[in-house]
């Protein structure tokens, strides 16, 4: 028998198409798109109902990603509970929220609760208050956080754990706080917020990426034990995004960087990639990268060429340690 592809390397072009159009080829291709868009349709729908009336928390609300998540978020028609440490902040991105009507689904005025992600008495109270007035968390979006400009042997332990109690141990003891009321419910998903360097170390950010790989590691390890009671768990690792991220890191001796590094400002739009998280969580995506072709394929050469990788990154910090004495 004439194989197809035979055929098709075989006749001219025109008996070619005459041979699609007469064989199961046109038809079989789209119905397997027509397949696949049926899915694609479904998925939406079903992503769209999961955030509809969906009670979600969201940290670190009062600017940058936290602040666009809640606007996508408020527009899916989640009832939110907004977190953060400036209640200020938080009342004006809940005017903000409230006065705009363009969206088509039912919205709800969104609750307010402050705390401090370095006081685990204060998230245990938080947790409380938030179960209290909703009865339960459908789901947990941990974005608050923090970074770090230095060296490591300028940089005092101190600065490691504040970076650390920020990133890691504060979305864990929320975390922790929530899943009880969760399990109980057997429904729920956490979301991490964390980032390509939770999958890659870079120089000068020692604390900021050992608390990324931190969350990696522990949000990986959720997911594996809370399968059994269907509560979902998706790490999401954005490239540099245009917030004031780097405006707030904190340095070696613990004071604010205040500075707009250029990769930053170059970052994507915090709206986009809001949008990106909230298709994800719609999807119950469980690891999702939100970067550029490079940094994703350093995720790759860490794995596959570490020695590589390596010389990179040292020749990286000799050509920063350079540019900073000149
Ligand atoms: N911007 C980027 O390039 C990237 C960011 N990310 C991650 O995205 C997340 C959001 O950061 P982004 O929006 O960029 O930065 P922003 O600095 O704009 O926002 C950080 C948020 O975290 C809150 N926060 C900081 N410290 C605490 C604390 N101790 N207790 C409670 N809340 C706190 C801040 O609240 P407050 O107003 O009280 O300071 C603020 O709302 C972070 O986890 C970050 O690591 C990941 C990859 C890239
Ligand atoms: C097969 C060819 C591979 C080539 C790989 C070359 C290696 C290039 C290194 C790229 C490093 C990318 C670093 C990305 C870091 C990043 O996106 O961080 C996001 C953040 O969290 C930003 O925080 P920061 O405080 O550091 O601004």
């Amino acid at each position: 028998p004439v194989s197809p592809s035979y055929l098709l390397k075989n006749l001219p072009k025109a008996r070619a198409m005459d041979f699609i159009t007469s064989t199961a080829i046109l038809p079989l291709l789209f119905g397997c798109l027509g397949v696949f868009g049926l899915f694609r349709l479904l998925q939406w729908v079903r992503g769209k109902a999961y955030l509809r009336n969906a009670v979600v928390v969201i940290t670190g609300a009062t600017s940058g990603l936290g602040k666009e998540c809640a606007k996508v978020f408020y527009a899916a028609g989640a009832k939110l509970v907004l977190c953060g440490r400036n209640s200020g902040a938080l009342e004006e991105l809940i005017r903000e929220l409230t006065a705009s009507h363009a969206t088509k689904v039912q919205t709800y005025k969104p609750y307010l609760v402050t705390f401090d992600l370095t006081d685990p008495g204060a998230i245990v109270a938080a947790a409380a208050e938030i179960l209290q007035c909703f009865g339960y968390v459908d789901i947990l979006v941990n974005n608050a956080g923090i970074s770090y400009r230095g060296t490591i042997m300028d940089t005092t332990v101190d600065v490691d754990k504040r970076v650390m109690e920020t990133n890691y141990f504060g979305p864990v003891a929320l975390t922790k706080a929530l899943l009880p009321s969760m399990i109980k419910r057997r429904q729920g998903h956490i979301v991490a917020i964390s980032s390509i360097q939770g999958k890659i170390s870079i120089p000068f950010r020692s604390a900021y990426a050992a608390s990324k790989h931190a969350t990696q590691a522990f949000f990986d390890c959720l997911r594996a034990e809370m399968e059994q009671y269907e509560i979902e768990v998706t790490v999401i690792s954005p490239g540099y995004i245009h917030t004031n991220l780097s405006v707030n890191a904190i340095t070696a001796d613990g004071s604010r960087y205040g500075v707009m590094d250029t990769t930053t400002a170059q970052g994507r739009s915090p709206v986009e990639v809001a949008h990106d998280v909230l298709a994800a969580v719609g999807k119950k995506k469980k690891d999702v990268i939100l970067a550029d072709l490079l940094p994703s394929l350093a995720i790759y050469l860490r794995t596959l060429a570490p020695g590589l990788f390596f010389s990179l990154m040292a020749s990286r910090a000799r050509k920063e340690r350079k540019s900073k004495n000149s």
